[in-house]
């Protein structure tokens, strides 16, 4: 499967996500089950999409105490997953914790990803938070303790994909934000077009609403391939 998309299915019941799966062809995309589809219809809606022969990132972006985190991250890749995630700013003992916990298991172990600075956030978001420094700054420091603890790519802004590839050539780019030329740019801030993207180096390209509020979903997922 070569294409970069992943689908991101934000959607408040199982039997929405299921019918806009039905509409996609899994030579075409992954499919990202969030935080919204999986509080509402929890593990079995990513079976079922596992059955329509999608590969699952389980997008949880899991930040709590290193043995809390590495457990659930045990619990998804028992789900079969294809991708985890996890926020970098838990640290470096937690995101060690979450690689050994994966090297222990037997059989396909899910890509394990580190959550960067979120897409919607830009400098003075940060300053809220005490960090009042540009996020690509910020998106490299925490660049650093990913790579330190052995995960295998980042999620981040393909905005810092190109400064990234050099930090860190063999990190998988894992970048929400997409914005194909034109469509509306909701509450992302640091965006890129698809095309722009996959050059500044991207890996996959996450896409939500441009692709799931479109009249035809799967029409629009064949344009934005075109483009690349
Ligand atoms: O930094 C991040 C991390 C995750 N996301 C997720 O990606 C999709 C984007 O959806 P759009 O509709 O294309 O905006 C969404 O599920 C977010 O939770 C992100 O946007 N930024």
């Amino acid at each position: 499967m070569s294409s970069p998309i992943i689908v991101a299915l934000d959607f408040p019941s199982a039997a929405q996500a299921l019918a806009l799966a039905e509409r996609l062809n899994p030579q075409q995309c992954r499919l990202k089950v969030g935080k919204e589809l999986f509080t509402r219809s929890g593990p079995q809606v990513v079976e079922c999409l596992q059955q329509l022969g999608f590969e699952v990132f389980l997008d949880l972006k899991f930040h709590d105490i290193p043995n809390t985190t590495a457990m659930a991250v045990k619990a998804a890749a028992e789900l079969g997953v294809w991708m985890v995630n996890v926020h970098c700013s838990g640290g470096l003992k937690m995101l060690q914790a979450c690689r050994n916990v994966l090297d222990q298991q037997t059989g396909a172990k899910p890509l394990l990803i580190g959550v960067t600075v979120l897409t919607s956030m830009e400098q003075t978001d940060l300053a809220g938070l005490g960090l009042d420094v540009p996020p690509q700054e910020q998106v490299l420091r925490l660049a650093g303790l990913a790579e330190q603890a052995g995960l295998d790519g980042l999620v981040c802004s393909a905005q810092e994909a190109s400064v990234l590839k050099q930090q860190w050539p063999a990190g998988q780019l894992v970048t929400p934000g997409i914005r194909p030329a034109g469509s509306a740019q909701d509450d992302q801030k640091r965006i890129l077009t698809p095309a722009q993207a996959m050059q500044a180096g991207s890996d996959y390209l996450v896409i939500g609403r441009p692709i799931t509020q479109a009249a035809d979903p799967a029409e629009a997922l064949r344009a934005i391939l075109a483009e690349l």
